[in-house]
């Protein structure tokens, strides 16, 4: 997969695409990002990215002209890319998302800054996302989290399948289920006996019932939610 980041802030990304799982895929080659400082495709001494809002209010809002002109030079050859805008009021990112989005060859993904950005570059965008119902300052976080979600479902990216095996879990937006290593006691505090036993069967339906037990106490929703849709079995529906 290729991501193409338009920002105005650059250096917001540099320690996430050097980091942990997310900078081995890309120093590995299996996934590739490159982020672009929208302010290199002005036209101006002055490199001005943004401008006072028509009709007035606070702030300032991003111009349509140079995001607009690092869209045509970045779509120029190759694979159009699936577009992104992050927004504070956009449809909210979640797992369901993130396993669409990384099934897209090409994604590209437009960080707003200050006020936001001039509505006509909305007529680049194919999805409008939010990452939550709070304000932040900007479209960068919002990029980060979404393609961190997205390029650990990347096959390959996580090394370990295994655990990947094991999102089938959280795939389905269903809760993780508790996790424990050494020491078996610590201040007074036990490892349940079942994940000693070494006897998977029994670990994994313990797990699956750890789960579904705390998705119902916490996110009951996420249980009718799957059951609409007939992703839970008949057992895990006991
Ligand atoms: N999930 C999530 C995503 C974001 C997010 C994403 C992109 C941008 C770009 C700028 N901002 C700051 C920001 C400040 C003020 C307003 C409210 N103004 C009122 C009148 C016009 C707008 C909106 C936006 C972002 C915030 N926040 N939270």
């Amino acid at each position: 997969m290729r991501i193409d980041v338009l920002t105005v802030l650059p250096g917001l990304f540099d320690c996430f695409l050097k980091e942990g799982v997310i900078g081995k895929a890309i120093s590995s080659g299996k996934v590739e990002v490159k982020v672009h400082n929208i302010r290199d495709f002005t036209t101006d001494k002055h490199r001005v990215v943004d401008d006072v809002p028509y009709g007035g209010g606070p702030g300032m809002v991003l111009k349509p002209e140079p995001i607009f002109r690092a869209y045509d030079e970045l779509t120029k050859e190759g694979e159009k890319p699936y577009v992104l805008l992050t927004e504070p009021w956009g449809e909210k990112f979640n797992q369901e998302m993130a396993v669409e989005l990384s099934k897209k060859p090409r994604l590209m993904i437009i960080c707003g800054r200050y006020e936001g950005v001039d509505e006509r570059v909305k007529s680049l965008v194919d999805r409008e996302v939010s990452i939550g119902d709070y304000v932040l300052t900007g479209g960068e976080l919002p990029a980060m989290v979404i393609m961190d979600a997205v390029l650990r479902l990347i096959p390959g990216v996580l090394g370990n399948l295994e655990s990947l095996r094991a999102d089938s879990f959280s795939d389905r937006g269903l809760l993780g289920y508790p996790n424990y290593t050494r020491p078996a006691e610590f201040r007074g505090m036990k490892v349940p006996e079942v994940l000693l036993s070494g006897h998977h069967k029994k670990i994994e339906s313990w797990r699956k019932e750890q789960s579904l037990r705390k998705t119902l106490e916490r996110r009951p929703e996420i249980i009718e939610n799957l059951k609409r849709k007939g992703l839970l079995t008949k057992e895990e529906l006991e």
